[in-house]
């Protein structure tokens, strides 16, 4: 397993948010996380980034309890969560902000070791071209190269979305963890955000995503889990999961096509 969540507890103050969480995650997988508005999905990506500090419980990745890191650490260790909306510099260019993403959460955060794992043992010839190789493969791969001198101001919506998943990438996750991707999105866009994804997976990165949009993780996700008030109330297959009785009445409100 190469993440293993156990009774993960989140209180704010008298409110508990996420309530004795368990579920694991293999490598090469895509889970969904499903749940109506205020049912802890956030929390809970945001507890296993080191985002949040849990209340109680245990978030073991291979095998090491890393509920006690920061984020940087966190993203050190291969788990690393996108936002819903990033926040973007209007007037930088997408390639810019690849290599602010490089630099902030590469360089100065994960140091030169991470960097030489990162990028291999030619890294030391000429950083800048691998770098700008490195930037430019994620961009490729979401998409995006061909606006890598664009501002972010110029970009779409869901342009903008991609870009923070671009971001994320280029910290060279092996766990993505994607905070509603799809939201906002129109049909194109999440067909093209449904491709990149499926590239992403292939490419070695396992996936964790929220999203309300069932259509769209009911295709991608192999496996899902749903929340209601902070705890689990169905888990299995993602068909499974959204044809469950408890779910369909928590968060669908009625049967689904
Ligand atoms: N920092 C915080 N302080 C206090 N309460 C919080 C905090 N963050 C979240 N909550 C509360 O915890 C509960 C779970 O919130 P969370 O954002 O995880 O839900 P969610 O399932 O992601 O919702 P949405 O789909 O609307 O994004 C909500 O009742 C929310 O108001």
């Amino acid at each position: 397993m190469l993440l293993n969540i156990k009774n993960l507890t989140k209180r704010f103050g008298g409110l508990t948010a996420v309530s004795k969480v368990t579920f694991g995650i293999e490598r090469g997988e895509i889970i969904g996380i499903f749940g109506p508005n205020g049912s802890g999905k956030t929390t809970t990506l945001s507890l296993i980034a080191g985002i949040l500090k849990p209340s109680s419980g245990e978030i073991i990745w291979k095998d090491h309890d890393i509920s006690a890191l920061t984020p940087f650490q966190v993203a050190q260790q291969g788990l690393v969560k996108t936002f819903q909306n990033p926040q973007l510099f209007p007037e930088l260019t997408v390639a810019e902000h690849m290599r602010i993403a490089c630099h902030l959460h590469v360089k100065r955060a994960l140091g030169v070791g991470r960097l030489r794992t990162l990028f291999g043992k030619s890294m030391t010839g000429d950083l800048e071209n691998t770098l700008t190789r490195k930037i430019d493969q994620m961009l490729e791969l979401c998409r995006l190269y061909k606006h890598r001198n664009d501002e972010a101001g110029a970009l779409s919506y869901g342009g903008e979305k991609m870009l923070g998943v671009a971001m994320g990438m280029v910290c060279d996750p092996e766990l993505l963890l994607l905070d509603e991707p799809a939201s906002g999105l129109g049909h194109d866009e999440i067909s093209n955000l449904d491709a990149v994804l499926r590239d992403l997976r292939t490419h070695g990165v396992t996936l964790c995503i929220i999203d309300h949009k069932v259509g769209f993780l009911g295709r991608l996700a192999d496996r899902s889990i749903a929340l209601h008030h902070g705890a689990i109330i169905a888990s299995g297959t993602t068909a499974d999961v959204l044809a469950n009785d408890a779910v369909v009445t928590a968060y669908l409100g009625k049967k689904h096509a």
